[in-house]
């Protein structure tokens, strides 16, 4: 088994589109995905909001660079260029984690450095696993309960958005 998170983002051009894009390339191993968030930029706070979304993806035959390449195939199909550092992009897909595994290798660092400062990842991810885990940081439930009451407000579903 290899069960990876994966996050999204898009602030540029039609977000929500870009995001299908990426839930519709995963749907053969589709095990969840969370609702559509609006959430103000951080990192390079001058940019437009992004839409944020978490899905679980499981597939045996996948392991950890297999996600990374999945990964990097959907920003592709988006046309993503990259540009600046944590600046605007079509669509953004990070692994947050695959099972429990740990890496130091900066192509692919396990368990995604930014997961837990990051209000626009563990927000969705607890929509879809109340009792998801960051390997070697604890609960996700505790590190969103550790940010500021101003990075979660940050975070607005879109009821009115599916995937
Ligand atoms: N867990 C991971 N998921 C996705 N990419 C990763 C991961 N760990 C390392 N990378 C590497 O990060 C590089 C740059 O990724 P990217 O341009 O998406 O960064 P970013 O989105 O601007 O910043 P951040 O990674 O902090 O969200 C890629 O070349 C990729 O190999
Ligand atoms: N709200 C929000 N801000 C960001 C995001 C993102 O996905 N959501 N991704 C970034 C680059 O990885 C930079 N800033």
């Amino acid at each position: 088994m290899s069960r990876a998170v994966l996050s999204l983002g898009s602030n540029l051009g039609d977000r929500h589109a870009y995001l299908r894009l990426a839930v519709d390339g995963l749907r053969d191993c589709l095990v969840a995905v969370s609702g559509v968030y609006e959430t103000e930029a951080w990192g390079v706070r001058d940019q437009p909001d992004f839409l944020n979304a978490v899905c679980i993806v499981d597939d045996p035959a996948v392991d950890h660079r297999g996600w990374l390449r999945r990964a990097q195939e959907l920003e592709q199909a988006a046309h993503r260029r990259r540009e600046q550092r944590w600046g605007p992009r079509t669509l953004d897909v990070d692994v947050v984690t695959v099972d429990d595994v740990r890496s130091d290798d900066p192509e692919l660092l396990l368990p995604h450095p930014g997961t837990s400062q990051r209000a626009t990842v563990l927000i969705p991810w607890l929509e879809i696993d109340p009792a998801a885990e960051v390997p070697g940081h604890g609960q996700a439930a505790d590190l969103l309960s550790a940010l500021s009451e101003a990075d979660r407000a940050g975070v607005r579903l879109r009821a009115d958005l599916v995937l």
